[in-house]
């Protein structure tokens, strides 16, 4: 069984309605190119940083970015990884990842798991738990296509995460995140390339479009990898909408023919969850 999936490489700016505009269009484009599930990056509605989060939050169900993905989801028929966006829940904000389904319902959130503190060489500094909460769920969502994981930028480097995922049955994995111009091109490919190969799933890497005038400069370079740890399919850095086929045969094909999962020596070493949103199917 194949599917098309598709990356909208979405310009992010500071004017939030642009944003929701924009985001609209591109997520048209893909539905009408055939797409059935479609991703956005990380805090697509409003600029990566840290100090504006709370002023671009909003509270589910009734935030504006959160209608529109349902009603875009809706409209295209289309599974829809609304990238991230601040949302506020009481006095907390998270940066959270609402999923829709075909018929616009929510299908489950995504709260980033692992919150992105650093002090990087050339100046770079981040600290996302200024303004943000952390989530504390492992996310796998059931689709008519099959369990569709989701974590968040920097959530991607904790392999233990996306180990939990695959167990959970996770055949594709979605990471809309915001790399940057000193990690991305050090670590954006390699990262999701051996995530693919550690658990033969299909990864969808979703980042903004560059704009060098930003205060933070996002990498760009979507990307789509198969199981095999193939790219195959990626955007520049320009404003765009990529499009990839989802062959989950290959995914059976190559646990096949290379049994990574069930060669686990779970005699030495195990790997605990406790917190699952969505399905419960262990592959
Ligand atoms: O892990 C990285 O290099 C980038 C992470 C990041 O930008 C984020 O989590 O928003």
């Amino acid at each position: 069984m194949s599917f098309k999936v598709a990356v909208c490489q979405l310009k992010v700016t500071e004017d939030k309605k642009n944003n929701l505009t924009r985001a609209g269009e591109m997520i048209r484009q893909a539905a009408a190119r055939g797409a059935r599930l479609v991703a956005l990056p990380e805090m697509f509605n409003c600029p990566y940083l840290s100090h504006l989060f709370p002023r671009y939050a909003e509270s589910y169900p009734d935030g504006e970015s959160i209608a529109m993905l349902s009603a875009a989801a809706r409209q295209g028929k289309v599974y829809l990884v609304g990238g991230s966006i601040p949302e506020r829940d009481g006095d907390k904000v998270f940066n959270t990842s609402f999923i829709f389904g075909p018929d616009g319902r929510l299908l489950g959130r995504h709260r980033k798991v692992h919150l992105f503190d650093v002090d990087l060489p050339g100046g770079l500094r981040v600290k996302e738990s200024s303004t943000l909460g952390a989530g504390n769920q492992v996310t796998v969502i059931p689709t008519e296509m099959c369990p569709v994981g989701v974590a968040i930028c920097y959530d991607v480097r904790f392999p233990e995460l996306i180990r939990l995922m695959a167990l959970k049955g996770a055949k594709l994995i979605v990471i809309p995140a915001a790399f940057n111009m000193t990690t991305g091109p050090a670590h954006w490919e390699l990262i999701f390339r051996t995530r693919a190969v550690d658990n033969q799933v299909y990864f969808i890497g979703a980042s903004p479009a560059r704009d060098v005038r930003a205060a933070y400069v996002a990498y760009g370079h979507s990307l789509v990898v198969d199981p095999w740890g193939r790219i195959v399919s990626g955007a520049g850095e320009a404003e765009e909408v990529v499009l990839a086929d989802i062959d989950l045969d290959l995914v059976e094909k190559v646990r096949q023919d290379l049994p990574l999962l069930r060669h686990r020596r779970l005699d030495l070493y195990s790997l605990a969850g406790n917190n699952f949103n969505g399905s419960d199917r262990w592959c």
